[in-house]
């Protein structure tokens, strides 16, 4: 399946899904909801009153020529409070919505970042970065705009109307109704341009995200695009999305341009003629007032209103709609199931990895079931040994690592850390008792003492032991702020190698039983590589270590070494014996290396 195809929405269920997640923060919080009510409903009330004390200035003092001064100063008095309270309470209706929009806003970022980080790994091998970025971002946003600019304008707008007809209706009944007719007419319109221009809503997004997809692929992947020339293609495929979303938009604007304003004037101007027939009519037979003239005139400009813009604003629902549907997709994304072994649940106290012993029986793995990536692995490493993995590219290597830190989860019992399945350790247990050092250095914006802890509040005194154990802690130590030195983003300040020390210190800090090194000598000089070399075998005995290297001889003091072919152990033994192997496997990517090295030593 595709990324788009899996990031689409295609059943109905799906928006009654998001209708869901999106109205359930309306009732969250009652008191504020009830308090931006209640002044939405004073606001109506006071707007309404104006042309009702208009049309008794007219039809009781104005035409009858009574200019009572103490009437005249109170109807005034009376009609200035109304506008100035009606303006005063919808600042504070808008307020409450916008509290209530933006209170939900940051509800709903907050769990959808906190899910994504709990997603499987699989999740990601899917997903592009860019529009799992325009979830959070973008989606939440427009989410706002539902309800700061749906719900407060719209629901504001319906109990606009419904005080407006209440008014007409207390002052004439059949005008009220020729006026009625224009909301059924405006739904109608609403319903054409929902059906006109959702799908065309719908691309815009999707393409918009898919925008926000290619710039972040691209520059993170700068270094490769420009070092393979390939600036022209992303840009040409960059001008095409860029273009597709042009013309979707253009859609959406025609739809809302084309269909929905005119139609809505025209409608308008359909009943005020209705409305001054029917009074003409009233006029003849003697019951009109001249004043409720005036007053429906003034109420019909104001009802127009409300229904233009809740049709325009119809527009921003659909787009919430849409952000709420992926919004509500991306949360239905199966999180990583750990096992449940909590002490609140059970009872149980959650498994440890104590001793550090690694057994892998009959493993297999498939990323696609008609592609097996490992068959059939045994292997045991017991607490404190040193184990080495080595391969062709592809072989399996890095697979095995990620099984055994559980980013993707491999037959059952298959794998077992001090005689107990990974399936029986929860999250934490296993985080804590497996450490991880990757071949790309992950350094967050932060001190070098808080990439060390990264967040698990270890003291001290244990972060400068980890620094000390990846040799690191006198260059630590010689710089002006040592742990407190601030690193910027990626950790640009620190060199290559000085990076991975860094990471190594990272692994070492919550004390593992069990180390996993991805090629992490890959990038760094031959320096810095005895420097990690050292330091690795210092942690020898002391740590189980199962490290995967293309650099062989990185691993010549290995306990055993695992060579993998096709994803199987073809071979296994220390480096004396798999270099008495004929024909073997090990012993040719050895002497291969061997020969590379002194051509490039000689040269
Ligand atoms: N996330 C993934 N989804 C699908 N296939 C994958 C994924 N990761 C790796 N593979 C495939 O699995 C096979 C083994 O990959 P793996 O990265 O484990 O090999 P490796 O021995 O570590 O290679 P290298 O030495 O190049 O790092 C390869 O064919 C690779 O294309």
């Amino acid at each position: 399946m595709s990324t788009n195809q899996q990031l689409k929405p295609n059943h109905a269920d799906k928006k009654h899904g998001a209708f869901k997640l999106l109205t359930s923060y309306i009732w969250r919080d009652r008191p504020l909801l009830t308090r931006a009510v209640t002044f939405l409903l004073l606001a109506t009330v006071a707007d309404v009153v104006g042309p009702m004390l208009a049309k008794i200035f007219i039809d009781d003092y104005l035409l009858p020529k009574n200019f009572e001064s103490i009437s005249l100063i109170l109807l005034l008095s009376a009609y200035l409070i109304s506008q100035f309270a009606a303006a005063w309470f919808r600042y504070q209706q808008t307020m409450r919505f916008t509290d209530i929009a933006l209170e939900a806003v940051q509800d709903i970022r907050k769990k959808v970042f906190a899910h994504v980080l709990k997603l499987p790994m699989a999740y990601f091998d899917k997903a592009m970065t860019g529009q799992l970025v325009s979830r959070i971002t973008n989606d939440t946003e427009s989410i706002k705009d539902l309800y700061v600019q749906f719900l407060s304008v719209v629901i504001g707008n319906v109990v606009f109307l419904a005080g407006i007809l209440i008014a007409m209706a207390l002052l004439n009944v059949q005008l009220m109704l020729a006026a009625l007719a224009l909301i059924p007419a405006v739904i109608c319109v609403i319903y054409l341009y929902e059906k006109f221009s959702g799908a065309a809503v719908q691309e815009a997004r999707e393409l918009r995200s898919d925008i926000n997809g290619r710039v972040s692929e691209s520059i993170s992947g700068m270094t490769v695009l420009q070092a393979s020339n390939q600036q022209q293609r992303f840009s040409d495929q960059f001008s095409k999305v860029n273009q597709g979303y042009y013309l979707a938009r253009m859609k959406t604007i025609r739809a809302s341009g084309a269909l929905l304003r005119p139609m809505i004037d025209l409608l308008s101007v359909l009943v005020l003629l209705a409305i001054v027939w029917i009074f003409s009519l009233q006029v003849v037979s003697g019951v009109a007032e001249i004043g409720v003239l005036y007053a429906f005139l003034s109420y019909l400009g104001r009802f127009t209103e409300p229904l233009a813009e809740i049709t325009q604003r119809f527009n921003l629902y659909q787009q919430a709609m849409v952000a709420g549907e992926r919004v509500n997709r991306l949360m239905q994304a199966g999180e990583q199931t750990w096992h449940q072994n909590s002490s609140q649940s059970s009872g149980q106290t959650e498994a440890e990895i104590t001793k550090g012993k690694i057994c892998v029986e009959k493993l297999n793995f498939a990323y696609h079931p008609d592609k097996p990536i490992l068959k059939d692995l045994n292997f045991q490493v017991n607490p404190g040994q040193f184990y080495a993995v080595v391969g062709h590219t592809g072989s399996g290597k890095s697979t095995l690592l990620s099984l055994l830190l559980n980013f993707y989860s491999a037959n059952e019992n298959a794998i077992c850390f001090d005689d107990q399945p990974i399936e029986q350790f929860g999250h934490d247990s296993l985080r804590a008792g497996i450490g991880l050092i990757p071949q790309e250095p992950f350094i967050i914006a932060g001190s070098i003492g808080e990439n060390i802890d990264m967040g698990r509040k270890l003291p001290q005194q244990q972060i400068e032991k980890a620094a000390k154990q990846a040799h690191l802690h006198s260059m630590i130590s010689r710089l002006p702020n040592g742990y407190q030195t601030e690193l910027g983003e990626r950790g640009t300040r620190l060199s290559t190698g000085q990076r991975q020390q860094l990471v190594i210190a990272r692994a070492l800090a919550a004390s593992p039983r069990i180390l996993l090194l991805d090629e992490a000598t890959a990038n760094v000089d031959s320096e810095t590589e005895q420097v990690v070399q050292r330091a690795l075998m210092e942690l020898h005995g002391q740590v189980s270590m199962i490290m995967v290297a293309h650099r062989l001889s990185t691993i010549k003091h290995a306990d055993n070494i695992l060579v993998l072919s096709h994803g199987e152990i073809v071979e296994s033994g220390n480096h004396q014996q798999l270099m008495q192997l004929d024909d073997g496997l090990y012993r040719s990517m050895y002497q291969l290396q061997q020969q590379a090295a002194k051509v490039e030593a000689a040269s």
